[in-house]
């Protein structure tokens, strides 16, 4: 069934901080997890750019929520992205809705912190299966409906695929579960990227550092909460905004080249266990401690 594309005339009321307005005309993007924090974001910013944008979750009443501040250029569906047959049932009701997927943003997930030696088979399972098999099942869902079938010109459609995945890379404690999954997440979106290039699909993931989301702000144990930001070298949480422009970035032309790109935007998160300088290795005014530089004796080095 063959859709008109229509263009979304009902921009969302706050303008693009930083991309012009129509960047995003004509696509539609899918958002799972829109209805609170960096999906929710990520909505806003789509829909201010032009794009029309389905999201799902499992809450009805979060994904209304988004969807009263975003207008009608956002649809909601009530979506549980682990169940098979639901994920079935969400790509092909977005397609009924608006006529194609021009990129999945798979940004549902998270996990619960517990130290490993504490975590149950089955809360192994549930944080992998939320967030790498739900992953893979609207990953597979969406590129066999929506982008590997023909488009009008008889070519397979395309189109592109972002997934959140986790910063620190080198080992997030309290989190095992999520961190393997996160990391299977990373090189399924590599592995794919080569496998679908002949169908033009690019697929990236964002590895997210630390977000004053509502949720990280009230759900973890508040000392852990307030130690985040001196983990970060840059000295702060990111914005769910700053979450929401590379979203953007990627969904409009200026993202075409990247696939199979794990991009992290943690404020240097990944690189660093803390500020620099540290704590001993800063003179009294803050400034980094220097070497000082060695003299050589020149005639040492003279030509006997
Ligand atoms: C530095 C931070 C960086 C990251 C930040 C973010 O991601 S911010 C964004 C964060 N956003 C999010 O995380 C949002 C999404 N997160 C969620 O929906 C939940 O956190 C979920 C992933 C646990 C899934 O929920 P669900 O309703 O499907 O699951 P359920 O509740 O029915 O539990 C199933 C099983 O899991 C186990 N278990 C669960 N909790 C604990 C615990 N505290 N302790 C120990 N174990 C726990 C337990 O085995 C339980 O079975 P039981 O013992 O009951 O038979
Ligand atoms: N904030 C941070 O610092 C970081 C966040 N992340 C990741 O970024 C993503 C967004 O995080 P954030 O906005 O902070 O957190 P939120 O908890 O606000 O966002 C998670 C979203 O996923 C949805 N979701 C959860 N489980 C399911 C499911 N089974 N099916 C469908 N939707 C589901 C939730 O909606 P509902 O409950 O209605 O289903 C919610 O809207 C998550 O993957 C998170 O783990 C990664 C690193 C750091």
């Amino acid at each position: 069934m063959t859709i008109p594309e229509t263009t979304n005339t009902t921009r969302a009321a706050n303008p693009s901080a930083i991309f012009a307005p129509g960047l995003l005309d004509g696509q539609v993007v899918l958002v799972s997890g829109g209805g609170s924090g960096l999906g929710r974001a990520a909505v806003l910013e789509l829909v201010a750019l032009g794009a029309r944008v389905a999201i799902c979750g499992r809450r009805a009443d979060a994904l209304e929520d988004t969807a009263a501040s975003a207008g009608a250029a956002c649809s909601t569906h009530v979506c549980d992205i682990r169940d098979e047959d639901q994920v079935d049932r969400l790509v092909d009701d977005v397609l009924a809705r608006h006529g194609r997927i021009d990129t999945l943003v798979n940004n549902a997930g998270g996990q619960f912190l517990a130290p490993a030696e504490t975590i149950s088979p089955k809360g192994f399972r549930t944080v992998t299966r939320l967030n790498l098999d739900g992953t893979w099942l609207m990953t597979h869902a969406v590129a066999t409906k929506a982008m590997i079938p023909a488009g009008p010109d008889g070519r397979p459609a395309g189109g592109k695929v972002v997934s959140v995945t986790l910063s620190p890379h080198h080992g997030l404690p309290g989190m095992v579960h999520s961190s393997a999954a996160r990391a299977a997440v990373e090189n399924m979106m590599r592995e794919l990227s080569i496998e679908w290039a002949r169908f033009g699909i690019r697929l990236n993931a964002i590895a997210a550092g630390q977000f004053a989301t509502d949720i990280f702000m009230t759900k973890y144990p508040r000392p852990m909460v307030d130690a985040a930001a001196g983990l970060v070298p840059l000295g702060r949480l990111g914005t769910p905004e700053e979450f929401a422009w590379l979203v953007a970035y990627l969904a409009s032309p200026a993202g075409d080249f990247f696939s199979g790109s794990v991009l992290t935007l943690d404020g240097a998160r990944d690189n660093h266990t803390g500020p620099w300088p540290a704590a001993g290795s800063a003179d009294a005014a803050g400034n980094p401690l220097t070497e000082a530089r060695q003299t050589r004796d020149p005639s040492a080095q003279a030509p006997r």
